[in-house]
């Protein structure tokens, strides 16, 4: 299922998010009023480099920021009708397992002090409290399968440091689709990965997500993996939303100089970095560039 029916209500929506850190006075700007949405099963990336905000966006949508002192947010951020921007570990609560979220290294994101099997009943009995051992085994077991982990059993009888990368990478999909959510965050997933593996299994990510009808919100500072996943694309920039649109539009005509300069980096597999880009770029700071194809409105 491919969510580009732009009748249906976004299952997320951004507005104005602004975000500081830091003590009152001295806090530091990170988030500048980005808007952004997310319609169901839809793909949508989220791409800028290294420290333009993106992984602080994912982390307010998921309530992971919000309860520090330290963190001053303001705007809008709606999942599935509820206001988040405010309330961190309540809001994470009240929305239960409709948001799943997985991450650049898969390796430390699975407990090590627990086997697989035991990590998966805890995230099947966030959902469905009362099932049975054997039951939530069975469950897990054809989630493995359905990601193609070869020996689902013995996986679940491992450690996740026993487990290759590209295996932990596949096992953290199938935790994350199990309870159905209606949108899966994925922070530059398998980036600790080789590039054929990413693929593999970004590939393989998203068509479990299209066959379940769930929204991928995907993170990444690699256009040249947005290209191959996503319907949506916004760019981010310093913490500024500077161009948003559909993927043949962002790739065939970049309006914004940043996006042309994000471009033209694609073929560098190694090496990070944009070529010369000068400090501040005027062109870099021009206003956010909505395409006309692309029908919805950032702002209210
Ligand atoms: N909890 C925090 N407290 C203070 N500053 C933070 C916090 N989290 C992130 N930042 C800062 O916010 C900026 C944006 O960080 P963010 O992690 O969102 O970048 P990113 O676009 O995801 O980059 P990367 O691709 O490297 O992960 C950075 O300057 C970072 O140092």
């Amino acid at each position: 299922m491919r969510g580009n029916n732009p009748m249906q209500d976004p299952v997320l929506t951004i507005r104005d998010l602004r975000v500081a850190f830091g003590p009152r006075k001295r806090a530091a700007q990170v988030l500048h009023g980005i808007s952004m949405h997310v319609r169901p099963g839809e793909k949508v990336a989220l791409v800028g480099e290294s420290g333009s905000g993106k992984s602080v966006t994912a982390r307010l949508v998921m309530g992971l920021l919000q309860e520090s002192r330290d963190t001053h947010a303001s705007g809008s951020i709606r999942f599935d009708g509820i206001e988040a921007v405010q309330g961190g570990a309540q809001i994470a609560a009240r929305r239960g397992n409709r948001v799943a979220m997985i991450f650049q290294d898969p390796t430390s994101a699975l407990n090590p002090t627990f086997k697989i099997r035991g990590i998966f009943r805890d995230v099947i009995r966030t959902k469905d409290p009362k099932i049975t051992d054997a039951a939530a085994d069975a469950k897990a077991e054809a989630a493995l399968a359905e990601v193609q982990i070869p020996d689902p059993t013995r996986a679940l009888d491992s450690y996740s440091f026993q487990l290759s990368g590209g295996m932990n990478q596949r096992v953290m999909i199938a935790m994350a689709l199990i309870n159905q959510p209606s949108l899966l965050i994925a922070d530059e997933p398998g980036t600790a990965l080789d590039v054929t593996v990413q693929a593999q299994t970004l590939k393989l990510m998203g068509d479990l997500a299209a066959s379940r009808g769930t929204a991928v919100m995907l993170i990444s500072h690699n256009l040249g993996v947005v290209r191959e996943f996503s319907d949506r694309v916004y760019v981010i920039y310093r913490g500024n939303m500077v161009e948003h649109g559909r993927n043949d539009q962002i790739f065939g005509q970049p309006q914004h100089a940043y996006t042309q300069a994000l471009l033209s980096a694609i073929p560098k597999i190694s090496g990070g970095g944009l070529p010369d880009l000068p400090e501040r770029s005027p062109a870099f700071e021009q206003p956010l560039i909505q395409h006309p194809g692309c029908a919805e409105p950032l702002e209210a």
